[in-house]
């Protein structure tokens, strides 16, 4: 049957020899508030070898948020750890980048485009020809070169985006987080974004854990995509995504390999949804 659990393989890939770059154990968030406890996150362990792209997907409010949150360091987790390289993570890291959905709130509208992605270099105190060199090579990495002087609200949707992760790259950071980037922007330039984010994790080798609601786009992205439960949220499939490492949207997009991997995503989501994957784990 296509898309039955038998086709396709899960768990960590075991060819990878690579180090653990990120660790959640026993990730639990439970929110309270005056109106009662909220249990988001019930009970996350996975990890992350260095140089793998990771994606997550699970059913709205699954708690995908909350995780990145934590992983961020910008929220404490009621019980278990977030690791990166080993260290726990207490705070924002300095070696973790993230984008997020807004890329309109999270650019400064009175800097020019090399000065956004500047930024972070500046604050982290970094020289200023080795900053020049970096802005210059993560804009290049993105295909902004010629629009370094102009001012974000001169940008489209999709190249202000693209100035995010500019600023994300140039930072060299050793994880980089996603969260839902491409949920604002249209179909076309989602999978321009989407080429981009592959072709700069090859280049650059960079840990990538992209977080998505699109089941099509974690296939396409993801070496590993890991599918979340319903909240308050399990891990409830490791799957290994074992499509050819060079993938383009029309040929990969078009393999029934493809087709098996997203019927099968799919089907655990409706799963999820319906409540019935969190024993899984
Ligand atoms: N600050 C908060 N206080 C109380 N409950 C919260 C808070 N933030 C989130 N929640 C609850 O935690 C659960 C997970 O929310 P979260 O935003 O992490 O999910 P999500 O998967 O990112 O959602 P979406 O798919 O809509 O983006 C939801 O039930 C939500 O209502």
């Amino acid at each position: 049957m296509v898309g039955d659990s038998a086709t396709v393989a899960s768990g960590p890939r075991e060819d990878v020899g690579a180090p653990v770059a990120l660790s959640v154990q026993g990730l639990q968030k439970i929110y309270t508030s005056d109106n009662g406890d909220v249990e988001a996150v019930r009970d996350l362990t996975f990890e992350l070898r260095q140089g793998e792209l990771v994606c997550l997907v699970g059913p709205s409010g699954c708690g995908k948020t909350t995780l990145l949150r934590c992983i961020a360091g910008l929220l404490t987790p009621t019980a278990g750890t977030v690791t990166l390289d080993g260290a726990v993570v207490s705070g924002p890291p300095k070696k973790m980048a993230v984008v997020f959905q807004e890329y309109g709130r999270s650019l400064f509208a009175w800097m020019t485009v090399r000065q956004n992605v500047e930024l972070p270099l500046k604050n982290a105190g970094m020289p200023k020809g080795e900053r020049k060199q970096a802005v210059s090579e993560a804009l290049h990495a993105v295909g902004l070169e010629h629009a370094e002087s102009s001012y974000p609200w001169q940008l489209s949707g999709g190249m202000q985006q693209r100035v995010a992760i500019a600023r994300a790259v140039a930072y060299k950071p050793e994880v980089l987080l996603m969260d839902e980037p491409f949920a604002a922007v249209d179909a076309q330039t989602r999978a321009d974004l989407e080429d981009l984010i592959r072709r700069v994790w090859k280049e650059l080798g960079v840990t990538v854990l992209f977080i998505t609601h699109d089941i099509d786009e974690s296939v396409y992205l993801g070496e590993r995509v890991l599918i979340l439960s319903n909240s308050p949220t399990v891990i409830q499939e490791d799957l290994t995504i074992d499509l050819p490492a060079d993938r383009d949207q029309l040929t990969t997009r078009s393999m029934p390999r493809f087709t098996e991997l997203r019927t099968h995503v799919y089907a655990e989501i409706q799963k999820a949804k319906r409540g019935k994957g969190g024993d899984a784990a």
